[in-house]
C-alpha cells in the first residue's frame, strides 16, 4: 500500500475496471499519451508521465465516486449517472461515443400489456430500480396503486418467463436478448452513451482541461482522415468545393509541374470513397488519404 501516498497532488482518473466500455477506454488513455503500468489484480495504476492515478472500479459506482469527490475524473454511462441520481453533483464534459443503447420498459410479445401505464401495480424487474421507483412514482399516483420495482443485478431479460415480473427495465443495443427472450420494447426512457465526467470542485482543473483536449483530439481524429491530391490549378476552384478542409484545404505550388497544386484537408472517414471518386473526377491524381491518431483542431 506503499503508493497510497503517492496519490497525494494526483488527479484521479476512474476508469471502468472491465466490461464492454474497458477495451475503448484503454485505447482513449493510449491515443492521449496517458502511460501506466498496471499490476495484475491492482486496481490502482500511477500514470508514468502525467500527474494521475488510474482507478479502476465498476462502470455503475464511477458516478458515485466522482459526485462524491473520491476521484476527479471519470468515464461511466449516461444511464449510470441517472441511476446514482447526480446529475446536479458531476458535470458531463462530453460524450465519448461508445456504450450507446437505450433503457427501455419490455413486455412479452404475446402479452396484454401495450403501454407503460398498463404496468402501474404491476411487477417490474430492473437493475435500475432507483431510476424505474422514480418513472413510476407519478404512474402510480395517477393509478392510484404501488407498482412493485424488484432488483436483479444481470439478466434482467430472464425475468418475465420465469414469472418473477409482468415487465422489466434494461438496456437494448441491437435487441437481439430482448428478442430472444420473446420480449419487446414498449416505451424508451433514456438514450444512453458514455461520457467523460468531473467533479463540480476538483482541484485539479487544469489537468482536466488538459486531459479533456487530449481526449477530444482521439475522438476527433477517429471520426477524420487527411486526404491529400495534387490537381492543376484550373480545377482546384472544383476540387476544394469537394475537399473544404475544417477550416480551408492547405494548398502548396509543385516545384516541378508548372501549374499544378498539391492539396491537403481533412475529410470524414466515412466519406472517403465518395470523395475520392469525385476528386479524381474532378482531375485529380496522386489521391492518397491517411489516418491520423490525434489532433487538436
Ligand atoms: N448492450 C450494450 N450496448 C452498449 N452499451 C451497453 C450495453 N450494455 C451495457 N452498456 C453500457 O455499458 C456501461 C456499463 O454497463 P455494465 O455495468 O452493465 O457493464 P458491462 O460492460 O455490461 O459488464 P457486465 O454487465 O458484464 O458487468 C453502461 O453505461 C451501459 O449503458
Ligand atoms: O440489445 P443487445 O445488443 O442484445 O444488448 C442488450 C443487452 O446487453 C446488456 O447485457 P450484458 O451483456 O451486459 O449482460 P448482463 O445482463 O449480465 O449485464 C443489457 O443488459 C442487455 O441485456
Ligand atoms: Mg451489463
Amino acid at each position: 500500500m506503499d503508493f497510497v501516498k503517492d496519490l497525494d497532488n494526483r488527479l484521479l482518473f476512474a476508469v471502468p475496471k472491465k466490461g464492454r466500455l474497458y477495451e475503448q477506454c484503454i485505447s482513449l488513455l493510449s491515443g492521449s499519451d496517458i502511460h501506466f503500468n498496471r499490476r495484475s489484480r491492482q486496481d490502482i495504476a500511477l500514470s508514468t508521465n502525467l500527474p494521475i492515478a488510474l482507478i479502476f472500479l465498476p462502470a455503475a459506482d464511477i458516478p458515485k465516486y466522482v459526485a462524491e469527490g473520491n476521484v476527479d475524473l471519470g468515464i461511466s454511462g449516461q444511464d449510470m449517472i441517472v441511476e446514482n441520481e447526480v446529475q446536479d453533483k458531476v458535470t458531463e464534459i462530453m460524450e465519448l461515443g461508445f456504450g450507446k443503447c437505450r433503457l427501455c420498459v419490455q413486455v412479452p410479445v404475446k402479452g396484454e400489456y401495450k403501454t407503460i401505464e398498463s404496468l402501474a401495480g404491476k411487477r417490474i424487474v430492473t437493475s435500475f430500480d432507483a431510476f424505474a421507483n422514480t418513472v413510476f412514482e407519478p404512474i402510480d399516483k395517477a393509478a392510484g396503486t404501488k407498482t412493485t420495482i424488484n432488483y436483479v443485478s444481470g439478466s434482467v431479460e430472464a425475468a418475465c418467463a420465469l414469472g418473477l415480473a409482468d415487465g422489466i427495465i434494461d438496456l437494448v443495443e441491437s435487441g437481439e436478448t430482448m428478442r430472444a427472450a420473446g420480449l419487446h420494447d414498449i416505451h424508451t426512457l433514456l438514450e444512453t452513451q458514455s461520457v467523460l465526467l468531473s467533479n463540480k470542485h476538483s482541484k485539479h482543473q487544469d489537468l482536466i482541461d488538459k486531459i479533456t483536449s487530449r481526449i477530444r483530439g482521439v475522438i476527433t481524429a477517429s471520426k477524420y482522415v487527411l486526404c491529400t491530391y495534387n490537381i492543376e490549378r484550373t480545377n482546384l476552384a472544383s476540387a476544394t468545393q469537394i475537399t473544404p478542409g475544417r477550416q480551408a484545404p492547405t494548398v502548396s505550388s509543385l516545384d516541378s509541374h508548372e501549374g499544378w497544386v498539391a492539396v491537403s484537408a481533412m475529410i470524414e472517414k466515412k466519406q472517403k470513397g465518395d470523395i475520392m471518386d469525385r476528386l479524381s473526377e474532378a482531375g485529380a491524381t496522386d489521391i492518397m488519404v491517411m489516418a491520423f491518431t490525434n489532433c487538436r483542431v
